[in-house]
């Protein structure tokens, strides 16, 4: 997915908030969008979307399932949770069964069980902050959008964000994530793409940084998955034993 040489500005005749932005976004790579208040992140990622459309320029490529969680989730639509989810599932083209598997699955994950029945209006921001994550994940997304995804969270939930961008660039999907207040150390390896005086200039994930992933295998696989990590090229660093398994 690219952007070619993209121009927007809101009013005819107003000033650019973005010129001359040019950048591209292959499967399975992750972006954090970073600058300042007003810098341009919310309009970089709403054109992306397609909720925007360029004043010139275009972006192609865009995957066919779009997840786009907004700033501030529009909790002011008079459905309870469990009816919004299941409406919007149906609106991907969910057929009833699988509509139920996505819905309960992820209002099971995001700890939403006790806000099933709940209207979105008198959710709390945190919990409608949520509500907008799950929608845009009922589809597993070939492009997941999430603006300030860090904003309101609970703890858990806050733990829980990087997790789902992992698994769904795993899966092939690009993810874009904006943040000004620094929650990024929370995703290393992802490309950092800055906005400021209306462009982009977009720096690669570093290749010779590396991360730590703590994994769990059987104790009687252990020799067998020490050798097959150090093949695929893995440093191994440490084996402990798992307390109280
Ligand atoms: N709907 C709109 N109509 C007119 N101007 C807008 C609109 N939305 C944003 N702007 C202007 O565009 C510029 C960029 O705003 P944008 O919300 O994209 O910035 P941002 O980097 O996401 O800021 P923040 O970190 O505060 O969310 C700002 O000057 C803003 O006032």
């Amino acid at each position: 997915m690219h952007l070619d040489d993209v121009w927007l500005r809101y009013r005819r005749g107003g000033s650019w908030v973005l010129r001359q932005v040019t950048a591209e976004l292959s499967a399975g790579e992750i972006a954090v969008v970073l600058g300042r208040n007003g810098a341009g992140k919310s309009t970089l990622l709403q054109l992306i979307a397609g909720v925007l459309r360029p004043s010139r320029g275009r972006v192609a490529g865009r995957p066919a399932a779009v997840g786009w969680v907004p700033e501030r989730f529009p909790a002011d639509q008079p459905h309870t949770v469990s009816a919004y989810l299941h409406a919007m599932a149906a609106v991907r083209g969910l057929r009833a069964a699988a509509a139920g598997r996505a819905v309960d699955g992820w209002i099971e994950r995001l700890g939403l069980g006790g806000f099933r029945d709940v209207k979105l209006p008198e959710l709390s921001k945190g919990t409608a902050q949520k509500v907008g994550l799950a929608q845009a994940l009922l589809v597993s997304p070939g492009l997941l959008i999430l603006d300030e995804p860090w904003e309101g969270l609970d703890a858990a939930t806050r733990e829980l964000v990087p997790a789902i961008v992992l698994e769904v660039a795993a899966a092939g999907g690009r993810v874009l994530v904006s943040d000004h207040r620094g929650e990024t150390v929370r995703l290393p390896g992802a490309a950092r793409w800055t906005v400021a005086d209306g462009g982009l200039a977009v720096a690669p994930a570093e290749a010779d940084q590396h991360c730590v992933v703590e994994v769990a295998v059987s104790a009687a696989d252990l020799p067998g998955a020490v050798a097959r990590l150090r093949e695929q090229g893995h440093r191994v660093l440490r084996v402990r034993e798992e307390v109280g398994s």
